[in-house]
């Protein structure tokens, strides 16, 4: 109702309702359209999986990096029609300045490579787990936010930096019981459409909106395509052989089409030939269609896919060569890729490899009566010390409800302070698991 609110019909400019410490006006208790909280159970799902992303990118001598949520609008000004730009999640601060929540990792990642300049040593192997948004319409009833994974390299021109990238990726997989009958990589080349576009002399400034358009062939009807191209300035007779090619499935086919001279061909056969060193090659294959959404890619792309074809790309990503260039910085080759945190536990739910994560604590520690609370203290934080996780009850509680709880959170042990056992510097240790129950020195409890 805006105006009636707490203070009595307002009158006149809105001024905030007066500060009372009694609940005004109950507040909506779910968390914004399109977002969500991290209870304690989704919390060591979420931290489990950020836990596997974080370990693979150790493995693979990557370093962690971070950037603010908000950035200036102006780091996502794209001109190619993307979907992610027209919903930027974008306002003006009280400063009057055009600021944005990130809809993505690589800009604010491309804009710290810059900042940083020559004082880093290349190549950099840097990964982030961050927060991404998106506005949309809640007509779809989408997720404004997820968290992505993204490992990237800087500074290395050969595919050999691609090959590391999916090389990551595949070992996340088989970390978390996926193999490559569940999951594969569709990978090609933009310098595919490079070469067709070229062979066409259609000016370069369109290669970006030309992807754009064709990466949405699987989600809207052909003449859409073909209609979008032509109002790029597309020709249809272009726009036909485009067709074609992007339906080629076979390296060896497309060699045939583009012939053998090209940088896409020889991208694309180092690419296969590194797959098999690293042992991935049943992992990947050649897929002319696969573009990916982002204007900012130049080179190899690829996409992670469920083979059962039940839910949308898991992961993808590729080379963006020009990327720091268009930012102002040196003509930095780079590649990475962005891995949803939504995707993928859908595809771990089907599969049933979703983990059994409980709370599990070592000790539950209890005060017998109220007096000894300071004692049932010592013995917690003695315990601690020692690195053990303790649970320590806070308040005089009935002994029901100390084993119920004990139950509840996995206790492994009880420990009770009781009186007459502490008069003669001891405790009560019971192990839940057996119920056996000893007495024990304070000084030998560890
Ligand atoms: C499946 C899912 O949650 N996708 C999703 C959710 N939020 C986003 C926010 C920004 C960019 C991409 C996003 C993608």
């Amino acid at each position: 109702d805006g105006g009636a609110g707490a203070g009595g019909g307002r009158t006149g400019a809105l001024s905030p309702p007066p500060v009372t410490d009694e609940v005004v006006q109950k507040i909506d208790v779910n968390p914004p359209k399109g977002t969500r909280d991290f209870p304690p159970e989704e919390m060591r799902l979420r931290n489990w999986l950020f836990h596997n992303f974080r370990e693979v990118s150790r493995l693979s001598g990557f370093e962690e990096v971070d950037f603010p949520v908000l950035e200036s609008e102006a780091l996502f000004i794209r001109k190619a029609g993307e979907e992610i730009r027209d919903q930027l999640y974008c306002f003006e601060d009280r400063g009057n300045r055009r600021v944005a929540l990130r809809p993505e990792l690589t800009p604010s990642l491309a804009r710290l490579v810059i900042q940083k300049g020559k004082s880093v040593p290349f190549p950099l192997k840097w990964f982030a787990v961050g927060q991404c948004w998106r506005y949309e319409r809640m007509t779809r009833g989408r997720r404004r936010e997820h968290y992505q994974w993204n490992m990237d390299i800087i500074g290395v021109p050969e595919v050999t930096a691609e090959a590391e990238l999916m090389s990551s990726i595949v070992t996340f997989f088989k970390k978390v019981g996926i193999s490559s009958s569940d999951v594969g990589f569709k990978v090609s080349s933009r310098k595919v459409l490079q070469e067709v576009l070229r062979s066409y002399s259609v000016p370069e400034i369109l290669f970006g909106k030309v992807c754009i358009i064709i990466d949405k062939i699987e989600k809207i009807p052909i003449d859409d395509i073909k209609n979008e191209l032509k109002l790029v300035g597309i020709s249809e007779v272009a726009a036909e052989e485009l067709l074609q090619v992007l339906s080629i499935k076979s390296l060896e086919k497309l060699e045939e089409v583009l012939g053998g001279a090209g940088e896409a061909i020889s991208d694309l056969k180092q690419l296969f030939s590194l797959a098999e060193k690293f042992g991935y090659s049943d992992w990947i294959q050649f897929d002319a269609s696969v573009v990916r959404g982002l204007a900012y890619y130049t080179g190899i792309v690829f996409e992670g896919f469920d083979r059962e074809g039940k839910l949308r790309a898991i992961c993808g990503g590729g080379r963006y060569d020009k990327l720091l260039s268009t930012f102002g910085g040196d003509d930095l080759p780079a590649c990475g890729f962005g891995f949803g945190d939504a995707v993928i536990i859908e595809l771990l739910k089907e599969k049933g490899l979703l983990p059994n994560l409980n709370q599990q604590v070592e000790n539950i520690v209890c005060a017998l009566d109220k007096n000894l609370q300071g004692a049932a203290a010592s013995v917690a934080t003695k315990l601690r010390e020692k690195g053990q996780t303790v649970d320590l009850v806070l308040e005089s509680k009935p002994l029901k409800w100390v084993f119920k709880r004990a139950a509840r959170i996995n206790a492994q042990r009880l420990i009770l302070v009781g009186l007459s056992e502490w008069q003669r510097g001891m405790v009560s240790v019971k192990i839940l698991a057996s119920g056996e129950q000893t007495e024990v020195e304070l000084a030998n409890l560890e």
